[in-house]
C-alpha cells in the first residue's frame, strides 16, 4: 500500500534520511522506532508532504505521493495525528470531530461551523457520523464539552475520532502514547486494534513506548542516523543486535 524507496532528506550538512526504504501493507500496523534524531519525524513529514525529500519515491496504492500537494494528502486517504495534539480548544468534542471531515468531502463544513450558510443536510450527515464515532470511542457524554480542560488521555481519543471520520486507509500516528499513564497506554493499544477491526485501515506508528509498538505492530522498522537498521516482525526487531546497539549508543 505505502512504498517508500531510497528516500533522502538533507538539512544543510545533516542527512536526516539516508536512502530509507520500506513498505506498509494493506491493513497492517507498522511500528517505526529509533532513538532521538533517527529520522522518524522527517520521514512522517515527507510522507505528508510537509517536507519535499531531496531524492527517492513515496507511492501510495501505486500513486506518486510526492507530486501531490500537502492539502491533497488527505484526499489520498492518509490522515495523521499529532504528538502534542492539534485540536481547537474552544470547539466542542463533537465539533472537533466534525472538522476531520472537512478536508476530504465537505469543504463547506468550516463555514457551517462559523455560522455561514451551507447545506444543512450535508452537515447533518457528518454530525451523525461524528456521533457514531464518539459512541464508539466512549466520548458521547462529552460531545458538547469544549476540548479545553479535558484530560490528555481523553483528548487523544478525540484526535482519533477526528482522524477516523474521514475513513482513512492509512493512519499516521505520531507518538500516541506520549503523556499517557501505563494503563492508558494499554487501553490505547487495545483501542487501536479494535478500531482497525471495525473501520479497516493501515497504520504507521511512530512511538518510543516499546510495549505499545511491540504489542500492536504486525511489522516494525527501526531507524538510526537516518537509515533503516532493522525491518521485520516485532520479535525479530527486538532481538536485533543493531537495534540494541542504537539505543545503548544513545543512552551512553
Ligand atoms: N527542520 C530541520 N532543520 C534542521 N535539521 C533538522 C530538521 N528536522 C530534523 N532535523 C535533523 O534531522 C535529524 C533527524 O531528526 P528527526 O526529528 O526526523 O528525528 P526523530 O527520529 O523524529 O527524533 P525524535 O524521536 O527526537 O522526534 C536530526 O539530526 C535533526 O536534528
Amino acid at each position: 500500500m505505502l512504498e517508500i524507496s531510497n528516500l533522502v532528506m538533507r538539512f544543510g550538512g545533516v542527512t536526516a534520511l539516508d536512502s530509507v526504504g520500506f513498505a506498509v501493507a494493506d491493513n497492517e500496523i507498522c511500528g517505526l522506532i529509533g532513538p532521538n534524531g533517527a529520522g522518524k519525524t522527517s520521514l512522517f513529514n515527507c510522507v505528508t508532504r510537509v517536507y519535499r525529500p531531496d531524492e527517492g519515491t513515496v507511492t501510495f496504492n501505486g500513486e506518486d505521493l510526492l507530486s501531490a500537494r500537502r492539502h491533497q494528502i488527505v484526499q489520498h486517504g492518509i490522515v495523521r495525528t499529532f504528538q502534542n495534539l492539534a485540536l481547537f480548544p474552544t470547539l466542542s468534542v463533537l465539533e472537533n470531530t466534525m472538522v476531520g471531515a472537512h478536508s476530504v468531502k465537505k469543504p463547506h463544513l468550516i463555514p457551517t461551523m462559523l455560522g455561514l450558510p451551507t447545506t444543512r443536510k450535508a452537515r447533518k450527515a457528518v454530525e451523525l457520523d461524528a456521533w457514531d464515532l464518539l459512541e464508539r470511542l466512549d466520548l458521547a457524554d462529552l460531545a458538547h464539552h469544549p476540548a479545553a480542560g479535558l484530560p490528555f488521555g481523553t483528548l487523544k481519543r478525540v484526535e482519533l475520532a477526528r482522524a477516523l471520520i474521514s475513513r482513512p486507509s492509512l493512519l499516521l500516528l505520531d507518538e500516541p502514547a506520549g503523556g499517557l499513564t501505563h494503563s492508558e497506554v494499554n487501553e490505547l493499544g487495545e483501542l487501536i486494534l479494535q478500531l482497525r477491526r471495525d473501520y479497516g485501515f493501515s497504520a504507521l506508528l511512530v512511538e518510543h513506548h516499546m510495549g505499545l509498538v511491540m504489542g500492536i505492530s504486525d511489522h516494525v522498522v527501526a531507524m538510526d542516523f537516518g537509515r533503516v537498521i532493522a525491518d521485520g516482525s516485532p520479535a525479530d526487531v527486538q532481538r536485533d543486535p543493531a537495534v540494541a546497539a542504537a539505543y545503548l549508543g544513545r543512552a551512553a
